[in-house]
């Protein structure tokens, strides 16, 4: 694979990283991971902020770190950029200047167009003048991405990038962040502790726990697996990717097809055929039938096979379920699991109550 294989062995006092991964070439890698679990850690051992007496990282093709045989490229000349919860940008110095700045500090930049893309990609054309007092909080920290990104990174690194931010500018910061993941051609390493921006984000999560990797794989493998932290509780959710396959005029219906059938949802815009979306689907919004409903208002019923069944909180019952090859979870009550009688590997239809557009 030519994306990012990370070898890391470094020791603390109280906590040590250990890890062993191969991240994909492109797209967004969340690392995911209570406070204390070494995320931060290891974004500072591929920027080359830690130097681990054992390490390995090879980037695209490219060795940048190899202990057994004494290779390790210092920061500046990593061709990555590195976006902070803090934008910290020179207050002496205009947006311009400031991405000119990083630009001109890094001996790796080819592209000369690379500071015009990442302004237009991050909308701050109207911006470039203005001195960084007179910015908004999320205005700051699109200019911090544009500036990462301003120098063509072959990886860049985020780090809770939105979280010193309130709920209003993270919601006007996140559509960029989208835009990012499906218009740039290198990873994104995205550091979060917030499910909701995983699940936004994501197409592969590595969860880390006490310096280690718990579990890592497609966004879909790691939410779905039923040990996993994202599939217990009330946040636990599936993401539906897909195409728009027909829209409804007269019923503001949108129909999008997936791996596991169709899919219809209300929307207020009408999507064009063809159009790619990402849906969520939260396991408490999906219910189980043993037979087909008729006369229901429930749109949405898929055969559905259960491929696992596990204890959750407050007397209900995680499941999974492969509908085609996509799989979802549904959150039922202990007692409708028993009455029902369901076991793995038995036929059954999803009755999906309720979708939400990412
Ligand atoms: N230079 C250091 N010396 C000793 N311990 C360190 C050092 N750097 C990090 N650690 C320890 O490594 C552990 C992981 O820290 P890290 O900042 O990577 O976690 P994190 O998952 O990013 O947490 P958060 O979500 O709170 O930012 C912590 O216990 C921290 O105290």
């Amino acid at each position: 694979m030519e994306g990012i294989h990370v070898r890391f062995h470094l020791p603390f006092p109280d906590f040590t990283l250990e890890t062993d991964l191969n991240l994909p070439e492109r797209g967004v890698t969340a690392l995911f991971g209570h406070s204390g679990s070494g995320k931060t850690t290891l974004l500072r051992c591929i920027a080359g902020l830690e130097r681990p007496r054992e390490g390995f990282l090879q980037v695209r093709g490219k060795r940048w770190q190899d202990s057994k045989q004494g290779i390790f490229l210092p920061t500046h000349q990593r061709p990555l950029g590195y976006v902070f919860q803090e934008a910290s940008l020179f207050p002496h110095l205009n947006v311009r200047k400031n991405l000119e700045f990083g630009r001109k500090r890094t001996g790796f930049v080819r592209n000369p167009r690379g500071l015009e893309q990442a302004v237009e990609l991050l909308g701050i054309s109207h911006l470039l003048e203005r001195m960084p007092d007179k910015l908004s909080g999320g205005e700051r920290q699109r200019v911090a991405i544009a500036r990462a990104l301003a120098v063509c990174p072959q990886v860049l690194l985020m780090d809770e990038p939105l979280a010193a931010l309130d709920l209003q500018r993270k919601q006007e910061i996140l559509p960029f962040l989208s835009r990012l993941n499906s218009e740039l051609d290198i990873p994104i390493l995205y550091v979060t502790h917030s499910p909701q921006e995983v699940t936004r984000l994501a197409d592969y999560l590595v969860v880390l726990e006490k310096g280690k990797v718990l579990r890592s794989g497609t966004l879909e493998e790691t939410m779905t697996a039923l040990d996993s932290p994202l599939a217990q509780g009330q946040q636990a959710s599936t993401i539906l990717t897909g195409t728009v396959s027909a829209y409804e005029t007269a019923f503001h219906l949108t129909r999008m097809a997936f791996s596991g059938g169709e899919i219809s949802l209300p929307t207020a815009q009408a999507f064009a055929v063809g159009e790619r979306l990402r849906l969520r689907v939260y396991a408490s919004d999906v219910a189980i039938a043993l037979h087909p409903v008729q006369d229901s208002s429930i749109l949405n019923v898929l055969p559905a096979t259960i491929t696992g069944l596990a204890n959750d909180q407050q007397g209900r019952t995680m499941l999974r379920l492969n509908v085609g090859d996509t799989a979802l979870l549904a959150s039922i009550t202990h007692k409708s699991a028993s009455v029902l009688g369901l076991h793995k590997g038995m036929q059954v239809f999803a009755q999906i109550k309720a979708t939400a557009i990412l």
